[in-house]
């Protein structure tokens, strides 16, 4: 068969480990050919599409990004659909198309698929919101990352004795803040599924501060203070129309200070999360979803994502990951808060 794969949406750390996993595995034991489609479904609508030989995989696991490019660009935009998608198969002589991406691209996918368009999922996010598998590739790396920073902003909070507010990615769920801030040992982690008030931050940030300590107080993008309606956004729209998050640390700063009278300093972390060399963890678990996906076309599993469950890789319906978020179930919140302030 000859395979198309596409990579879609926020890039994450492992991308290139899945293309690497899949055309390995699927040229050299199966005797697929492969090709990629160049920034997600641009290069699909668009038929801009590269050769991917074994050679053109070669040593790209250990690197961050993706040799394919990303976008945000719908398959079903002004002048795209299912018939023109189908038009770029068959002019490319592609039989089937492997579609790595978050809820967003797999949604898409399984449009695609309702009408008929041969597609199998491979899920993508940092943010590890997805559900129908225990963790997303990526997640360790941008945890990984996170935590470094935050132990670096520890040592600078102690020699001014300041409070440091560190903001991390997380659109809809606080996973990257719940993993990195116990990690890093935080005061307080703040969470989209967790609405608080400046007072009961204050109230951890002033108990750590009595015991000597710099507090560290980690925050997701999403999180939402008690009376707000929506998360904090000033950076106007991304390329799907949905408000760019980012800014929620600097603005609970200055109230923290305020309230407490610590001087304290946010820092947000933003894309250096996204970038750089995957972790062995998310390199292991990239590679076995790419291997995983071709062997879901072999089988002709269209509308399935290959998926980790406990240490095995399986397949699951799209449904699976598009139905609920996976959220940070409050028993887990409870837990780490209750090692705050
Ligand atoms: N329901 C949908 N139908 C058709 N196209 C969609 C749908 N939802 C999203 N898309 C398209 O798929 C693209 C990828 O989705 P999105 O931008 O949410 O990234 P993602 O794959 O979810 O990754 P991330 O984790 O970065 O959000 C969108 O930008 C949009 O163009
Ligand atoms: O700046 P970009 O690429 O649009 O993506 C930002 C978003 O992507 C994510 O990293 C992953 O979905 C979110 O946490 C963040 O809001
Ligand atoms: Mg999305």
């Amino acid at each position: 068969m000859r395979i198309g794969i596409l990579t879609s949406g926020g890039d994450a750390p492992g991308l290139n480990a899945v293309i690497r996993g899949a055309v390995l595995r699927g040229s050299v034991v199966d005797g697929h050919e492969f090709v990629g489609f160049r920034d997600g479904w641009r290069g699909l609508v668009e038929g801009d599409a590269m050769p991917l030989a074994r050679t053109q995989v070669r040593g790209i696991a250990r690197d961050g990004g993706t040799i394919l490019g990303s976008s945000r660009v719908s398959p079903y935009r002004e002048g795209a659909g299912p018939e023109v998608v189908r038009a770029v198969l068959a002019a490319h002589g592609v039989d089937a198309v492997i579609a790595v991406g978050g809820e967003g691209t797999l949604a898409a996918a399984r449009r695609l698929v309702d009408e008929g368009i041969p597609i199998v999922g491979v899920p993508k996010t940092i943010d590890n919101d997805l559900d129908g598998t225990d963790v997303t590739f990526g997640f360790d790396t941008a945890v990984q990352i996170a935590t470094d920073a935050m132990d670096r902003l520890r040592t600078t909070g102690d020699s001014h004795g300041r409070c440091m507010v560190a903001e991390v990615m997380g659109r809809h769920v606080g996973w990257i803040a719940l993993h990195s801030g116990i990690a890093a040992g935080a005061h307080a982690i703040l969470v989209p599924e967790r609405r608080t008030t400046i007072e009961q931050i204050a109230a951890w940030v002033t108990s750590a501060r009595e015991r000597g300590r710099a507090p560290l107080v980690v925050v997701a993008e999403g999180f939402l203070l008690d009376q707000a309606d929506d998360p904090h956004s000033e950076r106007g729209l991304d390329a799907f129309g949905r408000p760019r998050l980012g800014g929620i640390g600097e603005r609970i700063a200055p109230r923290i200070e305020a309230a407490t009278g610590i001087e304290t300093r946010a820092a947000t972390l933003g894309h250096v999360q996204r970038g750089g060399v995957p972790t062995a963890f998310d390199r292991v678990l990239a590679t076995r979803l790419g291997q995983a996906a071709s062997d879901m076309v072999g089988r002709a599993e269209w509308g399935r994502m290959a998926s980790l469950r406990g240490t095995e890789i399986t397949s699951v319906p799209f449904a699976a990951a598009l139905d609920a978020l996976k959220t940070v179930p409050e028993h887990r919140y409870d837990e780490a808060a209750a090692l705050f302030g």
